[in-house]
């Protein structure tokens, strides 16, 4: 289990930190899974049009040993803010919930959006899109990516609720 949190809360604390270490995610952001506020250490994925990096990380386990016990990892895909093509459907996100991922946050679209909002997971991206990719083996892991102007980075943490989207290099709670 993750910790409770607030980005408010964390907002308030870290918001004079000028180091770059705090980061906060442009709110442009929409919420199509079931778990609406989720955190977790940082996977990266750079793609375009082409999600077969996505789904191998999804396909893959999706937690992380802390010495707390196991923790869920956030996917984090750059996806070039593409609203051409969806990145995730009904079928990656019920991978993403059954391999135990706290969320995946998509600079870019998903599709299935009724099924994803039944998979225990948080999924955040810009748009729904009806249109899958091609699957050309294309693409990045374990990159660091700008999200929306944003630098990420594999092994950052990731707090996402209500409010927003937060980015840290270091645990928050
Ligand atoms: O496989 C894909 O490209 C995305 C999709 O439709 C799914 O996850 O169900």
């Amino acid at each position: 289990m993750s910790s409770p949190f607030a980005t408010c809360d964390l907002c308030d604390a870290h918001k004079n930190d000028t180091s770059g270490d705090f980061r906060v995610l442009p709110p442009v952001f929409k919420d199509y899974g079931q778990v609406r506020k989720f955190s977790g250490p940082v996977v990266t994925v750079k793609c375009f049009e082409d999600n077969t990096l996505v789904k191998a990380a999804v396909d893959s386990p999706g937690t992380l040993d802390m010495p707390q016990g196991p923790v869920g990892k956030v996917l984090v895909v750059d996806g070039g803010a593409s609203l051409r093509r969806a990145l995730l459907g009904g079928n990656l996100g019920a991978a993403a919930a059954r391999n135990g991922w706290a969320g995946v946050v998509i600079d870019g679209c998903v599709r299935d959006t009724a099924e994803l909002a039944g998979h225990a997971v948080g999924v955040r991206a810009l748009a729904a899109m009806p249109l899958p990719t091609e699957k050309r083996n294309e693409g990045q892991s374990e990159v660091a990516v700008q999200i929306q102007g944003v630098w990420v980075r594999p092994g950052d943490w990731l707090y996402a609720d209500e409010d927003g989207i937060v980015v840290s290099a270091k645990p928050l709670v």
